[in-house]
This record gives structure tokens, sequence and C-alpha cells, in this order.
């Protein structure tokens, strides 16, 4: 679950008091997620998502993800649009913490998604790759290639206790991909925590997205092999090359890759597979004592990036040529 700060009712009331939105109607914590505290909040204005930014955010970077929201509403993307207060501010303080409200979106994130939904996905990356174009905020991607020797760092001494052997594979991963990452492919804003909990579908197609709070400026074909990973594998841990093809297809309807990022597909997905197996590796080892957080499975990663290893070319991924 995800409340880490509660908000008494008073101090609710004043806050909302400060925008102009109408007086609250009901107040409840939101159990999904992990990173921040939100809570539903339905006011005689409509329905709103509150949020409290609490560990990974750091609150200098908030006005890049507000500012960014505000940027790709105004382009046609659909995603959580942040309500300004009376005095013109997104950003205000709660609880003792940075606070903001945003829009509710509509919608249902899809647990196991289809072929068909997975090409609605792809086009709506692309989408946002193309929207993000002339934001003219940047922010570094604190979780890209080298941030992950701290992660590893952190973890080393106690990864074989998840699984023997896992903190040999992990370094000799990391070795491989700071020989081997490719720096000059197009680049710009990216989401980069694209999974299925964070996009919203009203039947087949994509009825909104959420969670902007790891998006920063990286290589645009990284964020692709985010959702390669975290939108086609099955449950069994195979690799679904149909809805691979279909999501890789979809995002070539809005933007075509280059020859370079091609070649580098399978080589991005191993990145990407490593990121998020050195954050989760990390949380699952490092449970703040009392938090209700249930740490998701680092190895669910680990065979994630398996797979990418013994991929030779994008053909691997559905992508011929
Ligand atoms: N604008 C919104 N409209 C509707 N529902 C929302 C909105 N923002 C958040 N939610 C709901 O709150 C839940 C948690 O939000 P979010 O994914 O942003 O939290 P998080 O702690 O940052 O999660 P994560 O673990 O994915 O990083 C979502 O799964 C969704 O159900
Ligand atoms: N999407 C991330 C967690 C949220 O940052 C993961 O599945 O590891």
């Amino acid at each position: 679950m995800a409340v880490y700060t509660d908000v008494p009712e008073d101090a609710l009331v004043a806050f909302v008091e400060g925008y102009d939105i109408g007086a609250v109607l009901s107040f409840k914590g939101i159990a999904e997620g992990v990173e921040n505290t939100n809570y539903f909040l339905h006011t005689e204005r409509g329905s709103y998502i509150l949020t409290l930014y609490e560990k990974r955010v750091r609150e200098g970077d908030l006005p890049f993800f507000l500012g960014l929201m505000e940027h790709l509403s105004t382009r046609g993307i659909v995603c959580p649009l942040p309500v300004r207060d009376r005095r013109g501010e997104a950003l205000g303080r709660l609880a003792g913490r940075p606070a903001a409200i945003a829009t509710f979106l509509e919608g249902l994130s899809i647990r196991r998604p289809t072929a068909k939904r997975c090409g609605a996905l792809g086009e709506a990356l692309a989408r946002l790759h193309e929207a993000g174009r002339d934001f003219p905020l940047r922010r570094e991607n604190a979780l890209s290639l080298p941030g992950w020797r701290p992660l590893l760092h952190q973890a080393a001494a106690q990864a074989d206790t998840v699984s023997p052997g896992l903190a040999a594979r992990t370094q000799a991963e990391l070795d491989r991909l700071e020989a081997s990452w490719p720096t000059d492919l197009p680049a710009g804003v990216i989401h980069a925590d694209l999974f299925v909990d964070n996009v919203f579908f009203i039947g087949e197609d994509v009825s909104g997205i959420i969670d902007f709070y790891f998006a920063c400026n990286d290589l645009l074909a990284y964020d692709l092999a985010i959702c390669l990973n975290a939108w086609c594998f099955e449950q069994d841990g195979s690799y679904n090359v149909t809805k691979s093809r279909a999501l890789i297809a979809g995002y070539e309807r809005v933007r075509r890759l280059e020859p370079a990022e091609v070649a580098a597909l399978p080589i991005l997905c191993r990145g990407a597979a490593l990121r998020f197996l050195l954050t989760r590796l990390v949380d699952w080892l490092n449970v703040p004592e009392g938090a209700f957080v249930r740490p998701k499975d680092p190895l669910e990663y680990d065979r994630k990036l398996a797979f990418h290893r013994r991929a030779a070319s994008a053909a691997d991924y559905g992508l011929d040529r």
C-alpha cells in the first residue's frame, strides 16, 4: 500500500481551501503504488488525485514533473493536469511534505495486456516522445547507466541471499553494459516507468498515462526498451514476440526507429532490465521497518535479463530489418 503520510482532516480542508475546486466531499487513501502517498479527493467541482511526494522524489525535480504534465496536456497527451492554487502555484505543502493536486483520469489499467493494447501503448509512447520535443526544462536520468553501479554497491553484499550467484551475474552484466552502452541515439523527454499500472485504457484505446515521477531526458529507444520489458513477457517468463512486434509497430506508426536504434535494441533491453533488477533488489533488501509496502520481485528482472542476453538482434523482438 502507499500511504506513507497521514493527512489530518482539518489540514486537508485548509489545504483545499487554497484552491478554487469547491469544498471537500470525500477523501480516501489509495492502496496501489509504492513510491508516493496518493489520496483520491472528491470535491464539489469533481474528482482529483492528491499526491504527497515521498523518499525517491527530489523536491527540486518537482517543477520538471509538474511542468511536463502541463506541457504534454496542452499537446493532446491525456495525463494528470496539475491544478494551480489561488496564487497560481502547482506545488504546495501538506502534512510536512511537498504536495500537489491533479485531475483524475478515467480508465482502467490492464494487468495482462493483449497484443492489440500493446500496439496502442506503442503508439501512445511515440506520441509522448513527439509531444515532449519542445519541453524547455531538462532533467538528467539519475537511474541510467552511471546510476547503476552505486545501486549495485548498495546491494552486492546481500544479493546472493536473494538468489545464489546473483551478485556475480549482475556485476558481469553491468561491466558488459558499461563497455557497450550507446550514446549517440536520438534523445528527448522519456517517461522511464511506463509499466502496465501507469497506463489507463477505455476499451482497446489508451485513455491516459500517469506517474511521471521518473520522467527525464534520455535515449528515446531506451523508453521503448523499458516498455518491451514491462509489457511483453508472459507470467511463465516467456517473451511474447507477437506483443513485442505489435508494440514496436504501434510506436513506428508515429515515429520510425533509426537503423542505429534498431541495432541497439537488444542492449537497451538489457539495460532496462538491469535498471529494474537493481532498484527492486535495493528495495527488497531495505524494506523500512513498519512500512506497509510489498516490494516487487527483483528476480523477475533477473530472468528477463537472461532472455535479453540470448537475443542476437532486433529480430528476436519481432523487428525484421
Ligand atoms: N490522475 C490519476 N487519475 C486516476 N487515478 C490515479 C491518478 N493518479 C494515480 N492514480 C491511482 O493511484 C495509483 C497510484 O498512483 P501512482 O502509480 O502514481 O503511484 P506511485 O506510488 O508513484 O506508484 P508506482 O509504484 O507505480 O511508482 C494508481 O495505480 C492509480 O490507481
Ligand atoms: N515500475 C517499477 C516500480 C515503480 O517505480 C517496478 O516495477 O519496479
